[in-house]
């Protein structure tokens, strides 16, 4: 995984765990070759520490006219005449110039030379222009190649996997088939596309082919498992999920397409391709994120259109990617009953090109009508429960009274000094960010290695001190979570932490950011009006920025001074009311201990603009896992007690996104004494 964010940013700022950390990838067992490696990236925090100020796409512009480089504007990049490729490569097969071949970046300034493969930040490309640095003028350095561990890999997997029509036996075609849905897909099709099978490890495998169609430079492989009455579906990549930038399907499209279809899965662009014609594409990695890296590869497209699935998520997701890639060419296929995922309409029987037809411009002016909006409604009525948001898994007396994690809401989290704010917060991002919530901390107090030890003792519920020859095995599992860290440790400028943040949702599709705490973004301000002054500011800074990125910001505030035996209440929080009215939820870590659940602290939701519900729960520590949740074994032993004492309303939650949650049961056994705040009653 390249660790360089873009070297063009503050850079000692995001740093995701897993340059530190490279592990082994998860290959079907019977394919891993060898012992497990570790492989260890030092030259990850060196990068980390050159502080350089962001870029604008006027200043790059600016900097080309200077040093008289042409180029055009496209939609998420400048083209211009490539400084990396030999005048002789200019030349395409006719002999024409194939000019304008250097894809720079707007947001971020990375670029990528389509014709040398050569790419790398800013930076780098003005190194190069201006003749200095070490040999990116060269024009190779910057292309990153194929590990050779990965490369010998793929090769090998490669070369054992076999069309699925040259199978031997023909039950073992119509099985897989069957377990993928591939009934109605041609053999013209998998083959049109290179779709291999591998049968010891019963997967499909989809091939990553190096642009100009050169050589193979990765490879996804997607198995299917029986699970009950379904068929459940396990991806692996090869290299790792950081670093797989394939968009499938690249190879068949033509220079002069100027329409394509975006899916999250490759057998959906199967299904799209063979029965509307289209060119498609398929996004490496689903619906979790766009690499800015694949921009340039989508440049040439006048009209996108995206069908990544049937659910909310996926729908907030197109939202999301088109912005990246210029809202005013992207169209949106609304997931619905009529509209299944493209794989599912093909076994059907649905018209994949009246679907199609169907799409919704991604593009809105500042003022809509009901009209633009009826659908968007809709979608949020007949999905009730996606658009609740994501369920907690270790918390399900959050899901009973927030009802989930929503995009774009501001979270304010608050407590005594001391009493677990930022374990209890880590639990809770760590429980999102297992869901394939990306998310970015900013955490100013304590470092980042301090922070990651917490959150891997909660992810492994248990002390790792004891167990070191564990480490490697949660280590592992945890460097796939799409997690990262601003590297920004004390004092820091509010303008920087936003740059920084609105850097991470463009290049990482963050939809979570905690900062951890306010209070080290206020600058020096001796007098108490202009602290609540500058928290009031800050406070509209951080609401503006989840609201126009549609990312959940979670902010922790230390309270003002109180008596220690009084509880903290809303109005506890710092500063005017500035912050309970911009927070869409306010949360807050109680230490006064509940009569009935000694030396328990206690979580209270005053505020949830969503629905209104309002209510507290206990919250017991474990001081070995570090966590809050309630351990599996003592659910059970709740549900057990509620069971022999009478009905209970309904099944506790299974924790999972989109399961109801009903756990009343869990929190009634402990309820809070009679003297603290009446938690039934809406919050307005
Ligand atoms: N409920 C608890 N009971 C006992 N110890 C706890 C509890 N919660 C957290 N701790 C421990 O207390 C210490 C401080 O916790 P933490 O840093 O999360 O508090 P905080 O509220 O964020 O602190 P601060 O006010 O300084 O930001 C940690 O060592 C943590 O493991």
């Amino acid at each position: 995984m390249w660790v360089l964010l873009r070297s063009g940013y503050p850079l000692r700022i995001l740093l995701p765990l897993r340059g530190e950390w490279m592990g082994r990838r998860g290959l079907p067992r019977n394919l891993a070759p060898g012992p497990p490696r570790r492989r260890y990236r030092k030259e990850t925090l060196q990068a980390l520490d050159m502080p350089v100020l962001p870029v604008t796409a006027t200043e790059i512009r600016q900097y080309l006219r200077g040093h008289g480089i042409p180029f055009q504007d496209g939609h998420s990049c400048l083209r211009a005449l490539s400084p990396f490729a030999e005048s002789s490569q200019l030349k395409g097969q006719t002999g024409v110039t194939t000019s304008f071949s250097l894809f720079i970046d707007k947001t971020t300034g990375h670029f990528l030379c389509m014709t040398s493969l050569a790419e790398g930040s800013w930076e780098d490309f003005q190194a190069s222009v201006e003749g200095r640095g070490d040999g990116a003028r060269e024009g190779f350095l910057l292309s990153k190649a194929p590990e050779f561990e990965d490369s010998e890999e793929v090769r090998r997997i490669w070369n054992r996997a076999i069309p699925l029509w040259e199978l031997p036996d023909q039950e073992e075609v119509q099985l897989a088939d069957t377990m993928f849905g591939l009934t109605k897909v041609t053999d013209d099709t998998l083959k049109r596309f290179s779709v291999r099978y591998l049968r010891p490890a019963r997967s499909l495998v989809f091939p990553w082919f190096s642009p100009g169609g050169s050589g193979l430079r990765g490879l996804k492989l997607l198995e299917a498992k029986c699970q009950g009455d379904g068929v459940s579906y396990e991806e692996t990549t090869i290299p790792r999920p950081s670093a797989y930038h394939n968009l499938f399907g690249l190879p068949l499209i033509s220079r002069r397409d100027a329409e394509v279809v975006l899916t999250s899965r490759e057998l959906d662009s199967l299904a799209l391709n063979q029965s509307t014609g289209l060119p498609t594409l398929t996004l490496p990695r689903g619906t979790t994120c766009l690499p800015p890296a694949l921009l340039p590869y989508l440049e040439q497209f006048r009209r996108i259109v995206f069908w990544l699935g049937d659910d909310l998520r996926s729908w907030e997701a197109a939202k999301l990617f088109a912005r990246k890639l210029n809202p005013k060419r992207c169209f949106l296929v609304r997931p619905g009953d009529q509209q299944p995922r493209p794989l599912e309409a093909l076994n059907g029987g649905f018209n994949l090109s009246r679907i199609l037809r169907t799409a919704l411009p991604a593009w809105h002016k500042s003022i809509v009508s009901f009209r633009q909006l009826r659908e968007e409604v809709l979608g949020e009525l007949s999905n009730v429960e996606q658009a609740a948001g994501l369920r907690w898994s270790r918390f399900p007396d959050l899901n009973r009274i927030l009802k989930g994690h929503r995009k774009g809401e501001l979270t304010v989290f608050t407590g005594p000094t001391g009493s677990g704010k930022t374990t209890f917060i880590s639990e809770y991002a760590l429980d999102l960010c297992s869901q394939g919530v990306n998310t970015l901390w900013g955490s100013f107090e304590i470092s980042n290695v301090r922070l990651a030890r917490v959150m891997l003792t909660q992810f492994a519920e248990g002390r790792l001190e004891d167990q070191l020859d564990k480490y490697d095995h949660w280590a592992d599992r945890f460097e796939d979570l799409p997690l990262y860290f601003m590297t920004f440790h004390g004092q820091q400028s509010i303008r920087t932490v936003i740059d920084t943040m609105q850097h991470a949702v463009y290049v990482y599709d963050i939809c979570h950011v905690i900062i951890d705490n306010l209070q080290f973004m206020m600058g020096h301000e001796q007098l108490s009006t202009d602290r609540i002054a500058a928290q009031d500011y800050i406070i509209g800074v951080f609401r503006k920025f989840a609201t126009d990125n549609n990312c959940h910001v979670t902010l922790v505030i230390h309270p003002r001074k109180e008596d220690d035996d009084k509880e903290l209440q809303t109005a506890s929080i710092f500063g005017s009311a500035k912050a309970s009215q911009e927070a869409d939820n306010v949360l807050i870590l109680q230490d006064r201990k509940l009569v009935t659940g000694p030396g328990k602290r206690y979580l209270q939701v005053s505020k949830n603009r969503f629905d209104g519900d309002v209510g507290v729960f206990p919250l017991e520590f474990n001081k070995n896992s570090l966590t809050f949740s309630i351990p599996p074994k003592n659910k059970a032993r709740l549900k057990k007690i509620k069971d022999d004492t009478g009905p209970v309303a309904k099944k506790p939650s299974s924790g999972k996104k989109g399961a109801t949650t009903q756990n009343s049961e869990i929190c009634s056994g402990q309820a809070p004494t009679p003297d603290q705040p009446d938690t039934s009653k809406r919050s307005k």
